[in-house]
C-alpha cells in the first residue's frame, strides 16, 4: 500500500520521531534531504487525497490550492480560521473562484486570542493522516525561514463496526484529537470527528499539547496549555539524578506581555511546568535559555529586514519587560545549515547539562504568551486561555528509551542514527552585551540587510 510505496522510494525520511524541517530555498542539498515542502505533504507519494482539512492563522487561498498536485486540486478542503468581520470577509473573498474550498470560523470569544493551530487533516483512499506544523499557508512561510512539522504514520481505516475506542494509541492520541477538535463545537467538524473515530490511530507515539480558549476550573485546568504540559511531564517522565542542571530551552518567534518581572508568570507558573520531571516534588531552579532572534540575526538573514514581519514583538510590550532579555540567546542553527533562515517554528525542550540527552523536546504553535499556554487567575482556582494553540511532545518512555540521545549532525538525515534532530545548535549562544532583541516596530537604519535595505515601519 501507499505507506509501503512511500517507505520503498523515499527512505532519505527519519520514521522513528517523525519530526521534519520544512526546505529552504537556496540551502546546499544536503541541509534539504529530509525536509519537506508543502507540494510533498500534498503528493500522491502520502497518499490518494480524498478531501482534507487546513487548520491555520494566515492564508494565501489561491496560492495554497496550486500546492496540491493538480490530480487533487478539485478536492474539498475546510479551512478552520479565527478571522472576524472585515478579515473574515476578505478571506472568504480570496476563495471566490475555488467553490471546493469551505470555512469554519473558529470561536474567538475572549478579547486578543487568535486561531494560532496549524494542522492538515488528510483523508484518503487509503486511511488518515494528521500533520502539526508551524507554517501559514502562505508562500513566504515555505521559502527561507526554519519551520517544522510532526507527519502521523498513515492511519488505517478499521474494520466495519470496531467499537469507537478502537485504535487508541499508548499516549491516547485519539481521544485527546477528537477532544480537541470537539472543543470548537463547530458543526463543520463533526463528520471529521466521525471520520477519525473510523481509522486505527494506535501507532501515534507523541502526546498532544493542545490550547482552547475558555476559563477552566477544577480538573478541566489540566486538559489545555502548560497545565496539560505540566501533567504529561508529571506523569510520563521520570526525576534525573542532578535534574537542577539541565536547562530547559525556550524557542519562538513571538512574545507576549510577561508582567513587570518574572515572577509574574515566567519563573513561576511557567517555569515550574518547563521544569516538571515525573512527581518529584523538588522544583529546580535549572538555567532557562530562551531563544529569540537578535537584530543582527534578522539583519542578516535570507529574507533580511522583512523576516521581522513575522517575528511580531513590539516596542510596547518589550519596553514593560526589559528584565526578560537576559534570557535571550542567539538564533544559530549551523547543524541544520539554518543560521539565516529565521526561525517560525516554536520548539521547548530539557537538555542534559552537556547538552547530549533530552528528557523531552515539544514542537508546537505556541510562542512566549500568556495568551498560548494559559495562566492562572483567581488564587491559581482558574486558568485562562485565550488562543487556540497546537503542539506534539515527545517523551523517551513513548520510545522505550530513558533519555533522547540528541543527534549533533541531523542533515543529511541518516536513517540508521536514533538521535532526536534538534534543529538548532547547543548549546545555545547567549546576547552579547550589544545585542536587541528584534522588535518589528522600531527602525534600524544604521546598516543594510543582506538586500541592502533598512527597515522604517510605518
Ligand atoms: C498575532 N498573530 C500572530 C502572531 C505570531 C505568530 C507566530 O506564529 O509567530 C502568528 C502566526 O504566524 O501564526 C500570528
Amino acid at each position: 500500500e501507499s505507506e509501503d510505496f512511500f517507505e520503498s522510494c523515499t527512505p532519505r525520511l527519519d520514521d522513528t520521531y517523525r519530526f521534519y524541517l520544512n526546505k529552504v530555498t537556496g540551502l546546499d542539498r544536503e541541509y534539504n534531504s529530509g525536509a519537506l515542502h508543502i507540494r510533498d505533504l500534498l503528493s500522491p507519494l502520502f497518499g490518494t487525497l480524498k478531501e482534507s482539512v487546513q487548520f491555520n492563522y494566515c492564508f494565501d487561498i489561491a496560492w495554497m490550492v496550486k500546492q496540491f498536485p493538480p490530480e487533487f486540486r478539485d478536492r474539498p478542503v475546510l479551512i478552520i480560521h479565527g478571522d472576524k468581520r472585515e478579515a473574515k470577509a476578505r478571506l472568504l473573498q480570496q476563495a471566490q473562484p475555488f467553490p471546493h474550498v469551505r470555512f469554519c470560523q473558529a470561536k474567538l470569544d475572549i478579547a486578543f486570542g487568535t486561531h494560532h493551530t496549524k494542522m492538515m487533516l488528510l483523508w484518503y483512499e487509503e486511511g488518515f493522516r494528521v500533520i502539526i506544523l508551524t507554517s501559514n499557508l502562505i508562500r513566504a512561510d515555505w521559502y527561507q525561514k526554519t519551520q517544522g512539522m510532526w507527519m502521523s504514520p498513515l492511519f488505517p481505516r478499521l474494520p466495519e463496526g470496531s467499537r469507537p475506542s478502537a485504535g487508541e494509541s499508548p499516549t491516547f492520541f485519539k481521544r485527546d484529537l477528537l477532544e480537541y477538535l470537539a472543543s470548537y463545537r463547530a458543526p463543520e467538524l463533526e463528520e471529521w470527528i466521525q471520520r477519525i473515530k473510523e481509522h486505527d490511530l494506535s501507532e501515534t507515539r507523541v502526546y498532544l499539547v493542545a490550547s482552547t480558549p475558555g476559563r477552566y476550573v477544577g480538573p478541566d485546568m489540566e486538559r489545555w496549555g502548560h497545565l496539560r504540559l505540566r501533567k504529561l511531564l508529571h506523569e510520563h517522565t521520570n526525576p534525573i539524578p542532578g535534574e537542577e542542571r539541565w536547562p530547559v530551552i525556550g524557542q519562538f518567534s513571538s512574545i507576549g506581555s510577561m508582567g513587570a518581572d518574572k515572577t509574574k508568570w515566567l519563573a513561576g507558573e511557567f517555569q515550574r511546568t518547563l521544569t516538571t520531571l515525573g512527581k518529584s516534588s523538588l522544583h529546580p531552579s535549572p538555567p532557562i535559555h530562551l531563544l529569540y532572534p537578535s537584530v543582527e540575526d534578522v539583519r542578516l538573514s535570507l529574507e533580511g529586514f522583512p523576516a521581522g514581519g513575522s517575528l511580531p514583538y513590539s516596542i510596547q510590550t518589550a519596553q514593560k519587560q526589559l528584565w526578560l532579555h537576559s534570557y535571550f540567546h542567539r538564533w544559530k542553527a549551523d547543524r541544520s545549515g539554518r543560521s539565516h533562515a529565521m526561525p517560525h517554528i516554536k520548539t521547548y525542550m530539557r537538555v542534559s547539562p552537556d547538552f547530549t540527552q533530552l528528557a523531552w523536546f515539544l514542537i508546537t504553535s505556541a510562542n512566549l504568551s500568556k495568551a498560548a499556554w494559559g495562566a492562572l487567575e483567581k488564587n491559581n482556582s482558574q486558568v485562562m486561555v485565550r488562543s487556540y494553540e497546537l503542539g506534539v511532545l515527545y517523551v523517551p518512555s513513548a520510545f522505550d528509551m530513558k533519555t533522547f540521545p540528541i543527534d549533533e549532525t541531523p542533515f543529511p538525515v541518516s536513517s540508521s542514527t536514533s538521535g532526536f534532530p534538534v534543529p538548532f545548535d547547543l548549546p545555545p549562544t547567549s546576547y552579547s552585551p550589544k545585542d536587541q532583541p528584534w522588535i518589528w516596530n522600531i527602525s534600524y537604519s544604521q546598516e543594510p540587510d543582506t538586500h541592502g535595505n533598512i527597515w522604517v515601519p510605518s
